[in-house]
């Protein structure tokens, strides 16, 4: 049996988490990274193209630093990345190299799907790469990332940059053979083959990272980053390094999320299902129609209250008058800069303070409605 969605496939994003990349302590394991690399050779081998994201960065960090075990404070964790990122990306160039195919490396913050002119940045690198033949190789820029600007996980990462390259399909590689119906330990616990909604996923028990200590997001990760890939047409396949090949070739292994969702731009994807907010903007009633029915911006008369500290550009959180949330949206303005707007006409506003007071709070180009 085959899944045509998967052998089919042109651009195909693979995801591999450090727990598939180390050995039992913690360190690179270098057999682990040929085996695996001898797998995703086949796509390009295939005249398919490849785009790997890769973990395992602070992981190979560790024993060259001497640390026994993952740091919980950022600066540590920067530092372990800083030294890992280059020797794991080092044993892929040479492992790919054995191949005839060559790698290069790409280093991404939130900024850079979130913002519109760093993500078509990031869209033209990708795409120039992808012409050249080269296998792009990505992970979290974690050395520059704060706490705040951090995707903290590669799933999530991974199914964004999915959709950033317009890819027709996602694995994700990890340590479980796929998505079990309670954690996989549990006597009884059974592998679900195929996800068509996310109604199928109802009832199912998942836990955070798994056993070896060196993933981050567990499988509750990876169910977010199916629902932002299949939610935009990109379906997922879901296994374990040991059946990378066949579920790169559309054998039926794992657990394979069918797309139910069509696209849209990059940095809505995030801002729907990856952003914390930085603030909250009420809306009395009016507005909220306006936003939600009439698919409007959002202007500064139809805004009556403001909370958190944001920055133009940030994400803010949409609420109706009885605080439910209702959108989110990327501010046009300082949070300091609100109070003295709302309630008023844009016409006024521009009149009094000049044409730049002219433009909307949130654009609906810039808004999802929940
Ligand atoms: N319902 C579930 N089905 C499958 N795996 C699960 C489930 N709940 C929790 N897990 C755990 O999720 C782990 C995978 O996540 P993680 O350790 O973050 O891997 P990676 O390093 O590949 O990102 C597995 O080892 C598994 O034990
Ligand atoms: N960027 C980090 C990995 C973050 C991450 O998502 O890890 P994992 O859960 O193993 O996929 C690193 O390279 O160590």
């Amino acid at each position: 049996m085959s899944r045509p969605a998967v052998s089919g496939a042109r651009r195909v994003v693979v995801k591999v988490g450090s727990s598939s990349l180390t050995t039992a302590s913690g360190g690179l394991d270098p057999a682990r990274v040929r085996d695996l690399v001898d797998h995703l050779a086949g796509v390009r081998a295939r005249g398919a193209e490849l785009v790997l994201v890769s973990s395992g960065a602070i992981a190979a960090g560790l024993a060259p630093l001497a640390f026994r075990r993952r740091p919980r404070d950022l600066a540590r964790q920067q530092a372990a990345a800083s030294v890992g990122q280059g020797i794991l990306v080092h044993r892929y160039t040479e492992e790919f190299a054995r191949h005839g195919q060559v790698t290069g490396q790409v280093l991404l913050t939130v900024d850079d799907v979130t913002r519109r002119n760093h993500y078509r940045n990031a869209q033209r690198t990708f795409d120039k790469l992808l012409e050249l033949g080269a296998v792009p190789i990505v992970n979290e820029n974690d050395t520059v990332a704060t706490s705040e600007i951090r995707f903290g996980d590669n799933d999530r990462l991974a199914a964004l940059v999915a959709h950033l390259v317009h890819a027709d399909l996602l694995v994700l590689l990890s340590d479980v053979d796929g998505l079990y119906d309670a954690p996989p330990g549990r006597p009884g616990s059974t592998l679900l083959a195929d996800v068509h909604s996310w109604d199928d996923v109802t009832g199912v028990e998942v836990r955070g990272a798994g056993s070896a200590g060196v993933g981050t997001g567990g499988m509750e990760t990876k169910l977010d980053a199916a629902r932002i890939a299949t939610g935009a047409g990109i379906p997922v396949v879901l296994t374990d390094t040991a059946h990378a090949g066949e579920a790169l070739t559309g054998a039926v292994t794992g657990t394979l999320f069918h797309a139910t969702g069509r696209r849209r731009p990059t940095r809505l994807l995030w801002l729907a299902h990856a952003t914390e907010p930085r603030g909250r903007l009420v809306l009395d009633a009016g507005a909220v129609r306006a936003v939600t029915e009439r698919r409007a911006s959002l202007l500064p008369a139809g805004v009556t209250d403001v909370g958190g500290s944001f920055v133009a550009g940030d994400p803010v959180e949409l609420v109706g008058p009885e605080g439910r949330p209702i959108a989110r949206g990327l501010v046009n303005y300082d949070a300091v800069e609100l109070p003295g707007l709302l309630g008023r006409s844009t016409h006024d506003l521009a009149r009094e303070l000049g044409a730049a007071y002219e433009r909307e709070v949130v654009h609906r180009d810039d808004l999802v409605v929940l």
